[in-house]
């Protein structure tokens, strides 16, 4: 593509550049960069990209997009906010895919990845190709791609979607991270259906206050079209039984259908029964009322399976075939997942790192457990520090022996971050600081009809400590101690 062709997009902006070399990449890490690329500079939370800016020319930047003066031998285009001019030349670039695909995103503190898995194994279930990006990876049909973010930085998004574009696929469904709105990673992103599962403490590291975490996932919901486009409506799915989705219902213009258990919505689910082996409740929508049959347990699946069930029902997949798929879709890796290795007490895998999700999991353990309920958890560095006390608390009432042990330290002090655990209880706690030795030292004082869970890292694989990332699963390690106790 030419470089004034891409520049057309930038509407707010006179470009004073003549030259017009032909673009081969667009690219935001000098790294990357090879012959005929645009090299976008970005201002961003560790380093500055502009000062990469020489770096990529001499890789073969033929342009670059810059916020401030710089002196190149190549044309510069400067715009107000590169990360913003990142996303319209993204989607441009890579020819505006999602006006080709059903895209359905979901938003919300807790629920998300688990909301996009069954969205997915619906629509494939009713026959359609389908399209995933999210924490775990990025998924054309049954091929899987790496991510470094639950929602990726626009430029890793367009190219993606036009890679689903050219694939065929169908619909695509993505979590929408609170990052990423305020970020505007998704500016471009032409949305069918944007889900809201539900709002609780998270991220105040970056978002500092509740209301600008509220406030920036409700930006899924403002920048839902405003055209009653009959050939292709917009619809927000939002959790009637969350007090934040009163906000989001005034924040769009798209049609909005509800769900919920407790609160009159369009889709609710009634009469739920669970067991360890599964649950059932009816799903009443505006026209149908009809018997669910999941493997899945928590009351927090129900939610999720009720958001899912409601996006696909917008997107036209009929109920029979809904229900079909919920009855034979399995739990989604890391999440409440169980590691079984013929022990005679259950361990449970879980991704739980936040108050409400570890709250959740305990509690749906606690309806069903025997006998003593252990929780080995620990809170991530980097990341929101006043979650650690609540998770703490949390550990300690609704388990009867709380292990605190470390998740990711990332650069902080693995005994600062127990100790702002140790903040929030006046209990005694064992402390491990040692992932491996607190999963094994549980798994050793677990007796018949105990219940182990592992809270916090799911389906991660690595551990980040310093800036090292050491392989670490939590289901292996585990699995290895229970190996261990056996033969002992
Ligand atoms: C705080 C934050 O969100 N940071 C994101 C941000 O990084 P950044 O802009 O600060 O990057 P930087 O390292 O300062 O680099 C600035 C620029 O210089 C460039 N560079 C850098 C080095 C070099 O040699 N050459 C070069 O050109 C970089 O490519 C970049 O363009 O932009 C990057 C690209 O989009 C993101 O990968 C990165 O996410 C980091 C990894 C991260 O941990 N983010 C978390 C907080 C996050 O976003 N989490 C949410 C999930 C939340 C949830 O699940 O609820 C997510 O969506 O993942
Ligand atoms: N609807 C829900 N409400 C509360 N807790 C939930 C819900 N769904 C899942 N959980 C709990 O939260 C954990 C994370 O679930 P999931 O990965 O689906 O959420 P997520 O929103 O994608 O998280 P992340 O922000 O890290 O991407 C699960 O392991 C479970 O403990
Ligand atoms: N999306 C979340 C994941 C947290 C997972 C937990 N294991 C941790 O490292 O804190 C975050 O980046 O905050
Ligand atoms: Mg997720």
């Amino acid at each position: 593509m030419k470089l004034q062709t891409l520049l057309q997009y930038l509407h707010n902006f006179t470009p004073r550049v003549t030259e017009n070399p032909t673009i081969t990449s667009i690219e935001m890490d000098s790294r990357e960069v090879q012959q005929g690329s645009l090299f976008v500079c970005i201002k961003g939370f560790t380093v500055d990209g502009h000062d990469f800016a020489e770096q990529a020319v001499a890789r073969g930047a033929v342009a670059i997009i810059a916020e401030r003066p710089l002196t190149l031998p190549v044309p510069v285009i400067y715009v107000n906010d590169s990360r913003r001019a990142l996303a319209v030349l993204a989607d441009a670039f890579y020819g505006q895919p999602t006006h080709h695909l059903h895209l359905i995103g979901v938003t919300g503190t807790n629920g998300k990845t688990s909301t996009t898995y069954f969205i997915e194994r619906i629509c494939r279930h009713a026959g359609k190709k389908t399209g995933l990006i999210g924490t775990i990876h990025m998924k054309i049909g049954d091929e899987t791609y790496d991510v470094n973010n639950t929602t990726p930085e626009s430029l890793v998004l367009q190219k993606m979607f036009r890679k689903m574009v050219d694939a065929d696929v169908d619909v695509a469904a993505m979590e929408v991270s609170s990052h990423a709105l305020h970020m505007g990673r998704v500016h471009g992103c032409d949305f069918d259906v944007a889900v809201f599962t539900n709002l609780t403490q998270d991220h105040l590291d970056y978002h500092q206050t509740m209301d600008h975490y509220r406030w920036s996932k409700g930006l899924l919901f403002a920048q839902l079209g405003n055209r009653f486009d009959h050939q292709r409506p917009k619809f927000a799915i939002l959790n009637a039984d969350d007090a934040a989705s009163e906000e989001y219902k005034k924040s769009t213009a798209a049609n909005v259908v509800t769900y919920g258990i407790h609160h009159e919505s369009d889709i609710m689910a009634k009469n739920i029964e669970m067991t360890t082996s599964g649950t059932t409740f009816q799903l009443v929508t505006p026209t149908e009322m009809v018997e669910v049959k999941t493997k899945l347990i928590g009351m927090f699946n129900v939610y999720n399976v009720l958001a899912a069930v409601s996006a696909c029902l917008v997107s036209n997949i009929p109920l029979a075939t809904i229900v079909e798929a919920i009855a034979h879709m399995e739990g989604v890796p890391g999440r409440f997942e169980v590691v079984d290795a013929g022990q005679p007490f259950t361990v449970i895998v879980d991704y739980a790192h936040t108050p409400d999700s570890l709250e959740n999991v305990l509690q749906t353990i606690r309806q069903f457990a025997k006998k003593r309920v252990f929780v080995v958890v620990g809170c991530g560095g980097d990341r929101d520090r006043t979650k650690r006390p609540l998770m703490a608390q949390i550990a300690v009432q609704y388990s009867d022996v709380p292990i605190f042990t470390s998740d990711n330290p990332r650069s902080e002090d693995p005994l600062a971050i127990l100790n702002d655990m140790k903040q929030g209880v006046t209990e005694d706690v064992v402390c491990i600081v040692d992932r491996k030795e607190a999963i094994t030292y549980a798994i050793e004082q677990a007796e018949e009809g105990d219940v182990v869970l592992i809270a916090g890292k799911g389906h991660e694989t690595y551990q980040i400590i310093g800036k090292d990332v050491l392989y670490f699963d939590d289901r292996v390690v585990a699995r290895e101690a229970i190996q261990r106790r056996k033969e002992k």
